[in-house]
């Protein structure tokens, strides 16, 4: 990496080691984009790179055991690796209730939400971070957020978690899990996997993370990244957003991105690098980036639904036993996410981890 210039510098101190988070740098009332968000050119979004007439499929999955909603879900995953659920169940308050937690915590005061900087923390189940990698990234993404692990064992943790925000994050997991299972077995169904047994949920689903992600204002969003291009590395991701938009999705055309049209209580579903590798590619994780928004604070409530730490994926034999020869070798999932959270985001790159 170039050496950052006196004044970048600076800036990453306050921000980072002083744990003011970008939102601290946006609280002194800053009315440009410092250089250390400033992102060259060719990284950034640019208006004709963007396609305006197409958005991700929506799917009304009021019935799941409609054979309809299963073939129109197995196949979005399969084209666009991205999809808007409607009618899912998670009622509407608690969509709400989590979002109005995300901007109560970082609506605290600079000293109540140092408690959980990164470092800080009373637990290692909840930290709040900023940028994604700064040890390892040369412009930093305008974004921060509260990381909860929510496995079982994790949750023992919860009177340590920010009060003004742990009951709505609890409530929020608690409601997406029955669809987070049904998305899980309308995939593997897709992929001739007739049950879910105990090993395979642990490989689906072990170590769920809830993210509040919080992106402040900024003066000029064209010139930064909220969320780099990149992948998710989960089985899958099931994302609440605000109605501000700024979500993109890769499109099939070369360098064009698609905008994700929010619509209130929708959640939207991505597939991540997990779910491609089992599935020996049938399912895509498909790159996606954020852009924050010139005059409104932006949140988003991803929770990434990952294989437990120690749990080993590859390709399904269910996919494999036609004969088809396996594109990834085995991997133990802390080894992937130490690969991916060792570099900066990188669009699909983390996927050479387990590339044969
Ligand atoms: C996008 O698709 C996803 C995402 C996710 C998961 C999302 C999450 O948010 S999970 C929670 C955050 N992530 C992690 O904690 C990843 C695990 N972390 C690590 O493995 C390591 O931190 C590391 C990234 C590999 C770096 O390790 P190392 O070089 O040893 O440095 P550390 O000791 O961790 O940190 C040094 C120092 O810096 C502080 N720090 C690190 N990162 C940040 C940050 N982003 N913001 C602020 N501060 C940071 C750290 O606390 C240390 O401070 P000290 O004061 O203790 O020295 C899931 C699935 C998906 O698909
Ligand atoms: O904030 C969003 O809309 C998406 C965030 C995201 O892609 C991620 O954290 O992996
Ligand atoms: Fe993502």
């Amino acid at each position: 990496m170039a050496p950052r210039n006196p004044n970048s510098e600076k800036i990453l101190d306050f921000v980072v080691n002083e744990g003011n988070g970008i939102k601290g740098l946006v609280d002194t009332g800053i009315e440009t984009v410092p250089d250390l968000y400033i992102l060259p050119i060719e990284e950034r979004l640019l208006p004709n790179n963007i396609l305006p007439y197409d958005s991700i499929p929506v799917i009304d999955v009021s019935n799941w055991d409609d054979p309809k909603v299963k073939e129109s879900i197995c196949d979005a995953a399969g084209k666009w690796g991205f999809f808007q659920i409607i009618n899912h169940g998670v009622p509407l308050h608690v969509l709400d209730a989590v979002k109005e937690a995300a901007y109560r915590f970082f609506g605290l005061p600079y000293e109540e939400r140092n408690k959980y900087w990164a470092g800080n923390s009373p637990t290692d189940t909840v930290t709040l971070k900023t940028s994604f990698v700064p040890q390892a990234e040369a412009v930093l993404e305008w974004k921060d957020y509260l990381s909860f692990r929510c496995s079982p064992r994790d949750l023992e943790s919860f009177p340590l978690w920010p009060p003004v925000c742990r009951d709505e994050v609890v409530e929020y997991m608690e409601s997406a899990k029955s669809v987070i299972r049904k998305l899980l077995e309308v995939l593997l169904e897709g992929l001739k996997v007739k049950q879910i047994d105990k090993a395979r949920e642990y490989t689906l689903m072990g170590s769920p993370i809830v993210n509040l992600m919080y992106y402040p204002h900024c003066p000029n969003p064209d010139f930064t990244a909220g969320v780099r291009p990149h992948s998710d590395i989960s089985t899958l991701t099931v994302l609440l957003q605000d109605d501000n938009g700024g979500l993109y999705v890769r499109a099939t055309e070369n360098d064009s991105w698609i905008h994700v049209l929010p619509i209130n209580g929708a959640l939207v579903i991505n597939i991540g690098d997990i779910l491609q590798i089992m599935s020996n590619d049938r399912y895509k994780s498909i790159e996606h980036r954020v852009v924050a928004n010139r005059s409104k604070d932006r949140v988003s409530v991803p929770i990434f639904v990952n294989p437990g730490p120690d749990a080993v994926f590859g390709p399904l034999p269910e996919v494999l036993e036609s004969g088809e020869q396996p594109l990834y070798k085995e991997v133990v999932f802390s080894d992937y996410f130490k690969y991916f959270f060792s570099k900066k985001h990188d669009g699909k790159k983390s996927m050479d981890f387990a590339r044969i």
